[in-house]
């Protein structure tokens, strides 16, 4: 089950940019000057075709954007819309070459394949345990087993803060998950933190660059927040340990949140000159009531996991001694059930506020834009970074 599983997730994007790589019956069989020849790039594209081992999604988006590149020249297409997850990132990923020649995009791509096609050579003594694990993620590790697919973030040491880049291999994970065949995605930590939230060095730019990257953060949040909104399966977080910021307020949009003792919930919002994201500005007050959202919402008060239970945002608390043995073994006779049944009734319970919550979603973020290039947000920035603020 556990390799049909993971089959099938690593079929997802592989099959995607299989068929963005057929070679084009035009391509003429030059020679050129210097680097890899025509010849030499089309049989890496054969190459890759017969590639048994997924390379992972970081790097089929290097060579889909390096294919493009190298037979189309620069990106010069629509911009995808934002819902459409896999080929805004293929459209990201080409964009990103900007004027990249033609020639070097062709020898990036012969080097791609053939470092590709040396490791899988030797992959036949890979152990099964470390088959499960999806290659491609750099900040995550990602596990299919007993129907249950695994998103683990992956920064231990920065008490797992969310980069830019995190953000989006979450999003493309979850869009790997929602098209898998196990039957609940389930999200966690590494190590001690669940999540210290928002990487606060992602706001390290200078004066210039602020309105472009608030904007940029502005849609980064909107579509990370839309695919929680969205996602069709039962979406269930382990709570490992304190939960800070974007990591409390997503909470809402999962169907069980199971936590250890050790847990906190804190979302200092008011404290970074922010305001409140992943729609909590409705869904805590209509959780919790208005008054125990402002706590936590406006002044930032830090919940005992008990607390945070006792006010709707926490399915069940679990000692830390067997959180983990308690809750895998739930999870797995839970996955075991109809899996039809539970992504219906997921849905029949979500989708009256869906529409609802994009359109609030959407309005925090345009929010969140502004705070972001205020002085309020700047000065609580330097702060934590000189380490004049802890929380
Ligand atoms: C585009 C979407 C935007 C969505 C917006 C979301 C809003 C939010 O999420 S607001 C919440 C932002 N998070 C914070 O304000 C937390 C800041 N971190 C802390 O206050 C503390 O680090 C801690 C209380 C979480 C942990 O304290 P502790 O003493 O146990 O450990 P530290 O030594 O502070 O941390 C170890 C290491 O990790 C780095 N780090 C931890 N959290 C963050 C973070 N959020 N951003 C950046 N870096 C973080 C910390 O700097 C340490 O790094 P060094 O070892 O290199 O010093």
């Amino acid at each position: 089950m556990a390799g049909v599983t993971g089959r099938l997730v690593r079929g997802w994007c592989l099959r995607a940019v299989r068929s963005s790589l057929q070679v084009p019956a035009q391509l003429h069989m030059s020679k050129t000057a210097m680097g890899a020849s025509q010849k030499d790039f089309e049989s890496a594209v054969n190459q890759m075709k017969l590639l048994k081992k997924d390379p992972g999604n970081e790097v089929k988006l290097k060579l889909y954007a390096h294919y493009k590149q190298a037979t189309e020249g620069p990106c010069n297409t629509p911009k995808p819309g934002v819902f459409d997850l896999i080929n805004k990132a293929k459209w990201d990923a080409w964009n990103a070459l900007g004027n990249l020649p033609k020639e070097t995009a062709r020898q990036n791509y012969v080097d791609l394949v053939s470092g590709l096609s040396s490791s899988s050579d030797s992959s036949s003594q890979v152990k099964p345990e470390a088959d499960r694990k999806q290659a491609g993620y750099e900040t995550l590790v990602m596990t299919s087993e007993d129907g249950i697919t695994k998103i683990m973030l992956n920064r231990p040491t920065k008490m797992n803060a969310l980069t830019t880049q995190m953000y989006q291999e979450i999003m493309l994970a979850l869009e790997a998950a929602s098209k898998d065949d196990s039957t609940i995605t389930v999200l966690t930590g590494n190590g001690s933190y669940f999540s210290s939230g928002n990487d606060l060095t992602n706001f390290v730019i200078s004066p210039d660059e602020l309105e472009e990257r608030a904007r940029r953060g502005a849609i980064l949040l909107r579509d990370f927040v839309g695919c929680f909104i969205d996602f069709p399966k039962p979406l269930v977080a382990v709570v490992n340990g304190p939960a800070v910021g974007i990591s409390v307020t997503i909470l809402r949009l999962f169907d069980l949140v199971y936590a250890s003792d050790r847990a906190t919930f804190h979302t200092p919002f008011s404290h970074l000159g922010q305001t409140p994201e992943a729609c909590s500005s409705y869904t805590f007050p209509s959780l919790m009531g208005p008054a125990k959202a402002a706590e936590m919402l406006i002044f930032g008060k830090k919940l005992t996991a008990a607390e945070a239970c006792a006010r709707g945002l926490v399915t069940e608390v679990f000692p830390d001694s067997t959180f983990q043995k308690e809750v895998w073994t739930r999870l797995k006779a839970y996955s075991k059930l109809p899996r039809n049944a539970l992504r219906i009734s997921k849905q029949m319970i979500r989708n009256h506020e869906k529409e609802k919550l994009h359109a609030i979603n959407a309005e925090e973020s345009r929010i969140l834009q502004e705070r972001w290039q205020s002085d309020e947000c700047m000065n609580a920035i330097m702060n934590f970074l000189s380490r004049k603020a802890k929380l």
